[in-house]
């Protein structure tokens, strides 16, 4: 059901920062910084040969990612994002096997234009799923 991976999603406090390092220290190309206020974060992507690197700033004080940063202060990997041919199919097929879909259960649009779901880290090997359709 799982096709390509998308994106590894790194939460980072500054990031600014974050983008100097990928940038500069690594040589990477990388994305102007973009607010998702739907999603509360703003979002940086590092464009790689094979995948990408999505950089997560909380936006807002009900961001999603902020109890992450509290645990972790220096940032760390978020979650990983897959790709998938029909994301309304594999929801179903997702929670017929018992797995938590977060959220409303809807698809938002995420930060391709397209729609994502996320899944429950508990369920997946303690790693938050973003599934984002293809
Ligand atoms: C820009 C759009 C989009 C894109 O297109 O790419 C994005 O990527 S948006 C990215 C941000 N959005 C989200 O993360 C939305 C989904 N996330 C959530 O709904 C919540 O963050 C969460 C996963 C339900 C966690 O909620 P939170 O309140 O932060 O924590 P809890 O205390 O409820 O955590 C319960 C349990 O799970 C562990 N946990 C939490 N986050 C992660 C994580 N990222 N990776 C692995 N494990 C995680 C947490 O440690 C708790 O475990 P215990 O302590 O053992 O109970
Ligand atoms: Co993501």
């Amino acid at each position: 059901m799982i096709g390509r991976l998308n994106h590894v999603a790194i939460a980072v406090r500054d990031i600014a920062a974050a983008s100097r390092i990928y940038r500069d220290t690594l040589g990477a190309r990388v994305s102007e910084a973009v607010a998702q206020p739907e999603h509360g974060v703003t979002t940086v992507f590092v464009e790689l040969p094979n995948t990408k690197i999505e950089l997560l700033e909380p936006l807002g004080d009900g961001s999603p990612i902020n109890k992450f940063l509290e645990r972790n202060a220096d940032g760390g990997i978020h979650h990983v994002c897959y790709e998938v041919d029909d994301i309304l199919a594999a929801r179903d097929r997702l929670l017929a096997t018992g797995a938590r879909v977060l959220g409303s259960g809807e698809p938002k649009i995420g930060a391709h234009g397209k729609p994502v779901l996320f899944l429950h880290p508990k369920d997946f090997c303690g790693t938050l799923v973003e599934l984002e359709q293809a």
